[in-house]
């Protein structure tokens, strides 16, 4: 499966953030979204998950060779500020999520169990969201995803507000996934992007483009990101 992104344009009035934005994603990868602040991270996901209406261009799926386009049910996006129920206790949210999903996914898993793979203790899951951490709250929304795995999942900086501990046990919870998913995350944090990520892609005057897979590994990956960042021409490149 592969979601193409063709001459995506965005602008708010007379800012132009998306000019054209072009890119193939493929299952099975993990890819690190990064850009300056401002760039358009954002925008990108929200016009993605449908929650904006795009300016022009297009966003499909090529499921091996059968071709439509993206819907919403196909995204599960992660905010990088969570908006769940805090009136709810995580346990009783979950299952109310469950509940009202039942009929469209597989439920061969309970929901103590869900709450077990993203190691939310018992105590935690039947308090209420209200009092949960920001990092919880993402993990609660990492949870959503496991229970009805859309295609492609979106993160907005997500694992910027988790502990060391929690990071990698989503690190490697995100590395298990990849193989049935598109994984797109944008973050500010180079080490967490080399660390992660098949694929790094740079947002940068309203075109994303490719990073070189060696320069992923290399010694002077982040002194390369940097000028590539700082460096206008290369979204001629893309
Ligand atoms: N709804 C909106 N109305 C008007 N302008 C907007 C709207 N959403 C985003 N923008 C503008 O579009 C530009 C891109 O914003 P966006 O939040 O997508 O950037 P970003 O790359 O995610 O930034 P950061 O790394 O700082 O989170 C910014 O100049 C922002 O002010």
């Amino acid at each position: 499966m592969r979601l193409i992104i063709e001459d995506i344009v965005k602008q708010f009035e007379e800012k132009k953030v998306l000019q054209g934005a072009s890119y193939t994603f493929e299952k099975g990868n993990i890819y690190g979204l990064l850009g300056r602040n401002g760039v358009g991270k954002t925008t990108l996901f929200n016009c993605l998950s449908g929650e904006m209406a795009l300016d022009s261009g297009r966003a499909y799926i090529d499921d091996n060779g059968t071709v439509r386009e993206l819907n919403h049910e196909d995204i599960g996006y992660v905010y990088s500020l969570p908006i769940l129920p805090e009136f709810l206790t995580g346990y009783e949210f979950v299952k109310f999520f469950m509940d009202i999903n039942k009929a469209n996914v597989q439920m061969d898993r309970s929901i103590d169990d869900y709450f077990d793979m993203m190691t939310i203790t018992n105590e935690d899951r039947h308090r209420l969201i209200k009092g949960y951490s920001h990092g919880m709250k993402n993990k609660i929304q990492m949870l959503l995803f496991l229970i009805t795995k859309p295609p492609i999942i979106l993160l907005d900086e997500p694992l910027t507000s988790f502990d060391v501990i929690v990071a990698l046990e989503m690190k490697n919870m995100l590395r298990e996934m990849k193989s049935d998913h598109i994984l797109i995350f944008s973050t500010h944090i180079l080490q967490l992007a080399s660390d992660l990520c098949d694929e790094l892609v740079v947002l940068n005057k309203g075109k994303l483009s490719s990073v070189p897979t060696d320069l992923l590994k290399s010694p002077e990956f982040e002194q390369s990101i940097i000028n590539l960042l700082k460096d206008e021409a290369h979204v001629d490149n893309s």
